[in-house]
C-alpha cells in the first residue's frame, strides 16, 4: 500500500533532496517548512507518517509532535535534530515519537526507520481490525429477557476474579458467555485458554495442562508448556469439564487447589495466576449423585453459577439471531444479503430447536447457501421436524435387513451397533472406543462416514 509520508523541515533543501529520494523509494510526499503549515496539514490531510525536525521557528517540532499525537494517536512520527541530545530524544520518545534520527542524516538509517515505523503502524492497524472482528464474532445477541438478565449477570461477575460455572444445553452459547466473561475482566489483555476437557486422552492429560521438558516420554521431542502454563494472568476455560474420567478430574482438583504444578519430566514447581471458567451440558447433581462427579471438584468451580437458557425458552431472540446469521454470512461469503420473510420466521419459530443456537446457525447457513432468491419465504425451508420431537443424537437407526447387498446389510448393523453402542456412552468417544475395542481415530473415521455425529456441526 503506498503511504503519504509528511516531511516537516525549515531548511527547503532537506525537503526537496529527502522527498526526491523517498519518491524513488516508492512513496507518496508532501512537505512543510514550518509547525504551522505542518499542523494545517495533519488536521486536513493526515499522513501515513511524519518525519518531523525538532528545531523549527515558530511553533517548535515538540509542539507538533504533541498535536499530532493528540489528534492521531497511532500516527507514526520519527523525529529528526541536528542538535540532538539525549534528554530530547527521551522527551520525544515520552511523548510518543517513534524513533529519533540525528542530523546530517543518513539515507540507509532514515529508509530503514521508515520501514519498521510503516510496519509497525501497519501490524497495530491489523491487531486492531483483527480484535473487532474477534469481538463481533463473539457477541452474544439476544434481546429476550433470560439474555438480558445473562448479560447483566455477566457485566457484574466479569470483572470480579471469581470462578464462574457455566452451564447449559449444547449449542447454547456456553463458550460465547466464557468470552464474554474474559473479555470484560481486568485480564481482557492476557490470553483466554480454551481446554476441550472431552477431547485430552486420560494418559496426556498432565503433558497437555502442564507442558513436559524435552525427552521426558517417548514422543516429547520438545519442550512443550501447558495451558495452565499459557494463562498465566489469564484466563483458562475448561469445556466440556464433566466429560473427564474420575482420574483425570482428581489431577485437575489439585491444581486447583494449589496453583503450582511441575512439568511432566521436569523438577521446577510453577506458580500460576489463573482464573478458571468451567462449562458443562450436564446436570452436575446428577452426575455427582451418580458418581461420574467428584462433589469437591464441583464446589471448587461452582463459586458463581450461570445457566444459559436454551433456546425454545427465548424464542423471542429467535429473529435476531436469523438476521445475525444471514449478515455474518453475507460478509463472510462477499455476497449481498439475505432476508427471511414473515412467513419463514414464523414457521422458524415454531420449532423446538433441541440443538439450540448451533443448530439454527448451521440451518441459516445451508438456507443461505441453498436457496436461489434473495428473499426466502417459508416455501423455501425445509421441513423441521414436528414440536416436541427431540434428535437423539445417536439415535437408533433400526436394522433393515431388507438392504440389498451383503456390504449393505453389514454397513447397516455397524452403523445401527456404534449408534446404540455411543448412546450407551452418552456419546463419550474415548469410551465407547476403548469398550469396543476399537481405535479411537478409528472410531471417529466411521461416525464421521455414518454421519453419527453429536453436534450439528
Ligand atoms: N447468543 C448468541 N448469539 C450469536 N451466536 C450464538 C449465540 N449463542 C450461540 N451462538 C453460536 O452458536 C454456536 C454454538 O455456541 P457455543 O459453542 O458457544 O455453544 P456451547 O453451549 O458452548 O455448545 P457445546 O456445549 O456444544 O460446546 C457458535 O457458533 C456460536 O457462535
Amino acid at each position: 500500500m503506498l503511504k503519504n509520508i509528511l516531511i516537516v523541515d525549515d531548511e527547503e533543501s532537506i525537503c526537496r533532496s529527502l522527498g526526491d529520494i523517498l519518491v524513488d523509494e516508492g512513496y507518496e510526499v508532501s512537505t512543510a517548512n514550518s509547525g504551522e503549515e505542518a499542523i494545517k496539514i495533519l488536521d486536513e490531510e493526515p499522513p501515513g507518517l511524519v518525519l518531523l525536525d525538532i528545531w523549527l521557528p515558530g511553533i517548535d517540532g515538540m509542539e507538533v509532535l504533541k498535536t499530532a499525537k493528540s489528534q492521531h494517536p497511532k500516527l507514526p512520527v520519527v523525529m529528526m535534530s541536528g542538535h540532538g541530545t539525549i534528554e530530547t530524544a527521551v522527551k520525544a520518545t515520552k511523548l510518543g515519537a517513534f524513533d529519533f534520527i540525528e542530523k546530517p542524516l543518513s539515507l540507509e538509517k532514515v529508509i530503514l526507520t521508515l520501514k519498521h515505523a510503516l510496519d509497525m503502524s501497519r501490524l497495530e492497524e491489523e491487531n486492531i481490525l483483527l480484535k473487532q472482528k474477534v469481538s463481533r464474532e463473539y457477541e452474544l445477541t439476544g434481546g429476550s429477557l433470560p439474555i438480558m438478565e445473562l448479560k447483566e449477570m455477566i457485566s457484574i461477575v466479569a470483572p470480579t476474579n471469581a470462578w464462574i460455572l457455566i452451564m447449559g444445553e449444547n449449542g447454547t452459547g456456553k463458550e460465547l458467555v466464557a468470552r464474554a466473561i474474559h473479555r470484560q475482566s481486568k485480564r481482557a489483555d492476557k490470553p483466554l485458554v480454551e481446554v476441550n476437557c472431552a477431547a485430552i486422552p486420560e494418559e496426556l492429560i498432565e503433558s497437555e495442562l502442564f507442558g513436559h521438558e524435552k525427552g521426558a516420554f517417548t514422543g516429547a521431542t520438545e519442550k512443550k508448556r501447558g495451558k495452565f502454563d499459557l494463562a498465566h494472568e489469564g484466563t483458562i476455560f475448561l469445556d466440556e469439564v464433566a466429560d473427564m474420567s474420575l482420574k483425570a478430574q482428581a489431577k485437575i482438583l489439585r491444581i486447583l487447589q494449589e496453583k503450582k504444578f511441575e512439568r511432566v519430566g521436569g523438577n521446577k514447581v510453577i506458580q500460576v495466576d489463573v482464573r478458571v471458567l468451567a462449562a458443562t451440558n450436564k446436570d452436575l447433581e446428577k452426575e455427582m449423585e451418580e458418581g461420574r462427579f467428584r462433589q469437591d471438584l464441583f464446589y471448587r468451580l461452582n463459586v458463581i453459577p450461570l445457566s444459559v437458557p436454551p433456546l425454545r425458552n427465548r424464542k423471542e431472540d429467535i429473529p435476531l439471531l436469523v438476521e445475525r446469521f444471514l449478515n455474518d454470512y453475507a460478509l463472510k461469503e462477499g455476497e449481498p444479503k439475505k432476508v427471511l420473510g414473515e412467513d419463514a420466521i414464523a414457521l422458524l419459530m415454531e420449532h423446538s430447536w433441541p440443538g439450540n443456537v448451533r443448530e439454527l446457525k448451521n440451518f441459516i447457513e445451508r438456507l443461505a447457501i441453498l436457496s436461489t432468491s434473495n428473499v426466502i419465504s417459508a416455501r423455501d425451508i425445509p421441513p423441521l421436524p414436528k414440536e416436541g420431537h427431540k434428535v437423539e443424537p445417536f439415535r437408533d437407526f433400526g436394522l433393515d435387513f431388507a438392504a440389498g447387498s451383503f456390504r449393505e446389510a453389514k454397513m447397516d448393523f455397524e452403523k445401527s451397533y456404534l449408534a446404540k453402542k455411543l448412546r450407551e456412552f452418552e456419546g463419550n468417544i474415548s469410551k465407547t472406543a476403548e469398550s469396543i475395542g476399537l481405535e479411537r481415530s478409528n472410531l471417529h473415521k466411521k461416525i464421521k462416514a455414518y454421519g453419527l455425529e453429536s453436534k450439528g456441526d
